[in-house]
């Protein structure tokens, strides 16, 4: 089966290696329509200049080859309802209809699920069986999702609108490569014993940190809870992880897979729910003792300060971010045009670190636009379990208008709208690939993240001026950088302030790369050997030594 293949834990790879798309656009959706929705008949219609929301067609939703089995929480090794007996749907993006209902966790299930943890900390198994042991479940869990593969991959297509070839051949094999990562370095954290100033004995330790809490966004469901519950397992630790209301269902039918692989009770448990209720009361809560969150930076403002005002717990964030992907003069187009409308549009647009702000440099600038007008017009929008598509559509009805809403900014503020800029047929959340050419830095299409479809392209001159340009942003998640000169990809990638700098690459995601952001992208990494640090604490014991024979 395609989520087999190893060779895919690169998401970049994947979309690289991909045949061409075919030239004419894909149906996307049949049409009844959804009248909340900005866009129908709405005032961006005469910026319309793609052919593809007139290609529409009334073809039905694909059904899902898997069965929701799992909706309730998963608090100490069991699925409960929540407490208050309240459940919230999760709707399709293909057409805003329920998939399921699921259990919606509030204050009190925390509580519960926290007191779970606390006790499979302090009282169970987890923390003190060998560190090959916890290698081991770990291992035979990775195995559990390469088994199950094609049933994970169409949940999270279902509930997320991300492509089926996307999950199967990219996404669910990296979850499976970063929790193996994450086993094999369970028996290798160790601490130190370092020499002191006098006649003491002086070990280092490196100890689980207890009860970690996590908070995870919809945008990469599966990927998300691979990079904080390995790290965070593998160390030893107990996990309370709170996923996003829009995708709760992967999660569940995984953490349900890591008890089949013997995790035992309490040790992870999984509850749905909304951000201000569940995740707020996680990250006030005077159990957790370390919190990790990947979400917008406006949340992990308000994630911070719970979690200052509460515990004083330790919190590392994953931020939004608005990435420069930079075309140098003497790049090959062909080739840079194609990196840079991935680096965009990969996921719907809806990646932390889409390279989003496209620098290209004035020498080639024209032809740059013309071909990615092209490209975008040749984007394959439509059901993401068909054959072949390349966008499925954005995850909900607020953000599918909250894109639109940036689309017509971009237009009053001036800048060029090359192609694309309405939705998709008339029914779900998709939209056209949007392409922007002459913006500008100060129009809002430049500096906040639109996290959708939407490529804005701004020109530049030389090289002080486009790492100025660059940098000039609040975030400094990721960066791209497109040259045939190994000096200025020198000069680019230690100029540029971002966590990564993807060199004639982009997305590469492999579960060794440490990832995170500069400024307001993040605290902290995730992934790699980075990622231990965050669910470890370091407790130095010294002890004299009586006739040492050496000091
Ligand atoms: N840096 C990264 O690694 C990374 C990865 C994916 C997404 N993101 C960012 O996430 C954003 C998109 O995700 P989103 O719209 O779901 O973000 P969001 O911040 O609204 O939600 C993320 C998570 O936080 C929870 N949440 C919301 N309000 C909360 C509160 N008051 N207290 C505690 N938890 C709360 C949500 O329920 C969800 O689980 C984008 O800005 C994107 O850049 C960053």
């Amino acid at each position: 089966m395609a989520a087999r293949r190893a060779a895919s834990s690169v998401l970049s790879r994947f979309l690289l290696t991909r045949p061409s798309p075919s030239p004419s656009p894909a149906s996307a959706a049949s049409p009844a329509g959804k009248s909340a929705l900005l866009g129908a008949g709405g005032p961006l219609h005469r910026f319309s200049t793609a052919p593809a929301a007139a290609a529409a067609t009334a073809e039905e939703p694909i059904q899902p080859a898997v069965e929701v089995k799992h909706t309730q929480l998963l608090i100490n090794g069991n699925f409960v309802d929540a407490a208050s007996g309240k459940t919230f749907p999760t709707l399709d993006p293909r057409t805003g209809e329920v998939i399921a209902r699921v259990a919606e966790g509030d204050s009190e299930d925390i509580d519960r699920a926290v007191a779970a943890a606390r006790r499979a900390f302090d009282e169970g198994p987890w923390p003190r069986m060998t560190a090959y042991e916890r290698c081991r479940v770990l291992l035979r869990f990775a195995d559990l999702i390469e088994r199950h593969a094609e049933e994970i991959a169409a949940l999270e297509t279902w509930d997320n609108g991300k492509t089926l070839a996307q999950a199967a051949g990219a996404e669910v094999p990296m979850v499976a490569r970063c929790i193996r990562y994450y086993a094999g370095w369970a028996d290798k954290i160790h601490g130190l014993v370092v020499p002191g100033d006098g006649a003491h004995h002086v070990q280092v330790l490196h100890e689980p940190v207890g009860v970690a809490g996590q908070i995870i966004p919809w945008n990469f469901p599966l990927l998300m809870f691979a990079w904080k519950v390995g790290p965070a397992l593998a160390c030893g630790n107990t996990v309370v992880l709170k996923t996003a209301e829009q995708t709760p269902l992967s999660a569940l039918y995984v953490a349900n897979l890591l008890h089949e692989a013997g995790l035992p009770e309490g040790v992870l448990n999984v509850v749905s729910g909304f951000g201000p209720t569940a995740g707020a009361a996680l990250c006030s809560h005077m159990g957790v003792d370390k919190l990790a969150f990947t979400g917008s930076t406006g949340t992990g403002q308000i994630v911070l300060e719970l979690a200052a005002r509460s515990n004083l717990k330790p919190v590392t964030l994953e931020l939004g971010g608005k990435s420069p992907f930079v075309v140098m003069d003497d790049a090959d187009v062909d080739q840079a045009v194609e990196l840079a409308h991935q680096a965009v549009f990969f996921n719907q647009g809806q990646c932390c670190c889409a390279g989003s702000r496209t620098f290209v440099h004035e020498r080639v600038y024209d032809e740059f636009v013309e071909k990615s007008k092209a490209r975008a017009l040749k984007r394959v929008v439509g059901d993401p379990f068909r054959n072949g598509v390349e966008q499925g559509p954005q995850i909900d009805g607020d953000q599918f208008n909250k894109i639109l809403r940036y689309v017509q900014s971009g237009v009053d503020s001036g800048a060029t709208l090359v192609t694309g800029g309405d939705r998709v047929g008339s029914r779900g959340f998709y939209i056209q690939p949007t392409v922007f050419a002459d913006a500008k830095d100060d129009m809002k299409i430049a500096r906040e993240e639109i996290f959708g479809p939407v490529q804005t392209i701004l020109k530049f001159s030389g090289m002080e001026e486009v790492i100025r340009r660059a940098n000039a942003t609040h975030y400094g998640l990721a960066a791209g950088v497109f040259t045939r000169s190994l000096d200025a990809a020198n000069t680019l990638s230690r100029a540029l302030r971002a966590g990564t700098v993807w060199v004639n690459c982009y997305d590469v995601f492999d579960a060794t790369i440490p990832f995170g952001g500069y400024k307001m992208s993040g605290v902290g990494r995730e992934k790699g050997v980075y990622a231990l640090r965050n669910y470890l604490q370091t407790k130095a014991v010294v002890t004299p030594i009586k006739d040492p024979a050496w000091l």
